[in-house]
């Protein structure tokens, strides 16, 4: 499938003659062809105009056409085959295995907010009929749904092509909504966008869809990304990548005329802690995949284990030399970007020149384009007396803390800020400690595992992929599972409404879909 290098506006391909702009290959450095375009200021406009004019058509379809329309992309997703896997592999860098298990999830995605769609219980669908000789006043007969917010803007993530990217998580979960989607391309992997938005066009086309429910633009530097989340029509925003860049749209969204949500995914560290006799019993293995787990995808992992927290013991010595003798095997990896790549030389380099922190191993040496894996390791009283250290070095890159008791390790967790994941590993004979962190640990973070590892983010209907600032931009939400569709919703009560008006959901008689009615759960 030939790459065109042209924009998406409303499902249609545009081409611009101005200056464009080529992919680089991550592993290489060598331009990739083709040149794609460069969006202007009219393509803003058109897109916004165009997601306006789609979006009172699109809420109100049926929803089984919008399943119908989801599970069309993830057909043509899954369609696109090796074709998609080997431009984002050239793109990223990431390996085939990876990209491979990542288009199956991005399909997979899709898919389960169609089966949302159908079960409408994200309607939340209530009645609460009326009471018209209540004393002393009448009680109005007043019923309530979600309806979606309009057109969303949304990001796409440079380190999850696929299914943080064009059709990913934030995109499914808005169509899924009701919100038509223009999607601000990655710069790192246009080609790969440029394929998904094809396949989301054809599903646009076979479906049916009002054409702009979709757009995809491309622009250098801030510009368009800017304009998008101005622009009065868009309602929402999605984003995942730098904190710097996700405060920044926070900041430009807030101060608008009509200031909207945006909901950016930004940095976490996932603090894991080692509970004394898990470490204890099994040192060695937790070093082993502590590292297998850090270095994963070059470390490129919003939920990478950035930091672990432990008790001085015999025992955390072992667990050292383990992780210590792994990351010293782990081969360099290509990053996402130069600018990743020197971002997280930098990081490594602020760790390595600090006082009270060293570096107890370093991966090994590869490409100039490849990053290496590194472990650090600082005192709970050295971290206390600085707590910088903890803003995320988004790689390979770690830091153990060590504690000189549980009081130690409580101080530097209260210097934490809020957190996409905590991890504990912990035995039977743990729990109490345990039990004291996870009031605490609940504050902090959005998902609380128990010995696993916090990167590969499951999607289901209990998953939690967000956390207090900075972690996200709103932690009363999640953009992974069923229940991102919410960002994208609000309700609104129908007081005393003919049933001739009311949407079908809240009629009397069955509707299909879970609802509560005066006070009781059907269904
Ligand atoms: N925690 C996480 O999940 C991730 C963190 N990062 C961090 O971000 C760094 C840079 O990576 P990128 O993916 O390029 O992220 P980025 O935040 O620089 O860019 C992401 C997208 O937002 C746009 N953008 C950024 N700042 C903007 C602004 N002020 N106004 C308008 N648009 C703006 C960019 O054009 C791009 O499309 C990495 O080195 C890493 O530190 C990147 C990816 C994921
Ligand atoms: O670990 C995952 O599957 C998702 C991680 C993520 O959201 C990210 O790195 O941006």
């Amino acid at each position: 499938m030939a790459l065109t290098g042209e924009l998406f506006i409303a499902s249609k391909r545009v081409r611009r003659d101005g200056p464009g702009f080529q992919a680089v290959a991550a592993s290489t450095g060598t331009p990739l062809e083709p040149s794609f375009s460069m969006a202007v200021r009219e393509d803003v406009e058109a897109a916004a105009a165009a997601a306006e004019a789609a979006f009172p058509v699109y809420a109100n379809l049926p929803r089984e056409k919008r399943a119908a329309f989801l599970e069309a992309i993830a057909d043509e997703i899954d369609a696109l085959g090796e074709t998609l896997t080997e431009r984002a592999m050239q793109e990223s860098g990431l390996p085939h295995a990876r990209l491979t298990g990542e288009r199956g999830r991005t399909s997979g995605q899709l898919r389960l907010f169609a089966r949302e769609l159908r079960l409408g219980e994200y309607l939340r669908a209530r009645i609460d009929h009326a009471i018209p000789d209540r004393q002393p006043a009448p009680k109005p007969d007043l019923r309530l749904r979600m309806i979606p917010l309009g057109p969303v803007v949304v990001f796409g993530a440079s380190n999850f092509p696929l299914a943080f990217s064009v059709a990913g998580g934030d995109t499914a979960s808005a169509l899924a909504a009701g919100c038509p989607v223009i999607v601000k391309g990655h710069s790192a992997h246009p080609g790969t966008s440029e394929l998904v938005a094809g396949a989301i066009a054809r599903a646009v086309e076979k479906t049916g869809m009002p054409a702009g429910v979709f757009s995809l633009i491309n622009g250098a530097g801030n510009e368009v990304g800017s304009a998008l989340v101005s622009d009065p029509r868009v309602k929402a925003v999605g984003f995942t990548g730098s904190r710097g860049g996700g405060t920044a749209l926070m900041k430009l969204a807030a101060s608008r005329p009509v200031p909207i949500p945006v909901y950016a995914e930004m940095s976490s560290i996932n603090p894991v802690f080692l509970l004394p006799h898990a470490l204890e019993a099994r040192a060695e293995a937790l070093g082993k995949a502590y590292i297998a787990s850090l270095t994963m995808g070059a470390g490129q992992f919003c939920t990478n284990p950035g930091l672990v927290l432990a008790l001085e013991s015999p025992a955390l010595d072992r667990f050292l030399a383990a992780a210590t003798e792994a990351v010293s095997g782990v081969a360099a990896q290509t990053m996402l970007t130069p600018g990743i790549l020197k971002a997280y030389e930098n990081g490594v380099a602020r760790w390595a020149s600090a006082p009270g922190l060293t570096r107890v191993a370093q991966g090994q040496e590869g490409a100039a384009s490849c990053g290496r894996a590194a472990l650090f390791t600082m005192t709970g009283a050295d971290f206390i007396a600085d707590p910088s250290h903890a803003e995320e070095v988004f790689g390979a890159a770690s830091l153990l803390v060590r504690c000189a008791s549980l009081d130690e390790l409580l101080a530097v967790v209260s210097l934490l800020e809020g957190q996409l994941t905590a991890t504990l590993h912990l035995d039977d004979v743990d729990t109490e400690t345990a039990a004291r962190l996870l009031p605490i640990l609940e504050r902090l973070a959005g998902r609380i595992l128990a010995n696993g590892w916090p990167t590969g983010v499951e999607v289901t209907d209990a998953q939690v992929h967000g956390g207090p600032f900075p972690s996200t931009a709103d932690g009363r939400s999640t953009s992974v599972g069923t229940l991102a569709i919410d960002r994208f919703l609000r309700p609104v009560a129908y007081q005393d409404l003919p049933a001739a008006l009311l949407p079908a959901e809240l009629r009397d008689g069955d509707a299909g879909v879970p609802r509560r009615i005066d006070g009781k759960p059907t269904l």
